[in-house]
């Protein structure tokens, strides 16, 4: 792999980033912004200015984890980016874009990339889960809409608000693309003070490290 393009929301996440993957000059690392619609401009702004024919975008950060699926200071690599809040609001519930026929709100990510990615953070004995990965433009701040987003998307593992938006910038390019998300705090009821962002950057760090690994296998 030649060519990879990291972004990140903010700049305490890039500089874990290349911490982990130790200068490696095959990455590129730029600063997204916060939301799904900074990293989706952001994103498509350096791969139709740069120079470079990218591998692979990858959306890296931190994130919130489901309780249950992804506990502080794991890891979790997205199976899927889901737009989790992109749709209708309807007397029965949420209803996505692609129930109301207006596209998609899941996107697909590297598979075998991603699952080389898992495999090596196992094999280092990090906490690592594959699953569904949200994108939302409002952090979930109550157990209520944490139950209702755990229902409307079984399995699902983080909480986080860039990665559909870099996603779907890759898309458009027909880059793949994966998404990282180090566990600060868990989807639920407002607790900044149980916040662990210190240990999410340092397991971001560790896991931006194995990537080097996955990519090279
Ligand atoms: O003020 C709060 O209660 C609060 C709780 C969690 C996260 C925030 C943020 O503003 C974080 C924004 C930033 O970090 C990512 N992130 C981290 N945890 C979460 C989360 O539980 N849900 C969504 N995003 C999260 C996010 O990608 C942003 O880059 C505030």
């Amino acid at each position: 792999m030649k060519r990879i393009l990291v972004m990140t929301a903010v700049e305490a996440e890039k500089e874990a980033f290349l911490r982990g993957v130790r200068g490696d000059s095959r990455f590129d690392v730029h600063e997204a912004g916060v939301g799904p619609v900074s990293a989706a401009v952001s994103t498509a702004m350096v791969l139709s200015s740069s120079a470079f024919e990218y591998d692979l975008v990858v959306s890296a950060g931190i994130g919130g984890g489901f309780v249950g699926q992804a506990d502080i200071g794991s890891i979790v690599i997205a199976s899927e980016s889901i737009a989790a809040d992109l749709g209708a609001e309807t007397p029965e519930g949420f209803t996505g874009v692609d129930k109301l026929g207006f596209g998609t709100n899941r996107l697909p990510v590297e598979e075998k990339l991603s699952s080389r990615w898992v495999e090596a953070l196992k094999a280092d004995g990090q906490a690592v889960r594959y699953g569904p990965v949200l994108t939302l433009s409002t952090v979930t701040g109550t157990a209520e809409t944490a139950a209702l987003l755990a229902e409307r998307i079984p399995g699902a593992a983080a909480e986080a608000m860039e990665g559909y938006g870099v996603a779907e910038a890759a898309s458009r390019r027909g880059v793949p693309f994966v998404e990282i998300r180090a566990i600060s705090n868990a989807v639920g009821p407002r607790d900044r003070a149980a916040w662990r962002i210190g240990d999410a950057l340092a397991a971001l760090e560790t896991a931006s490290y194995h990537l080097l690994e996955a990519i090279s296998s």
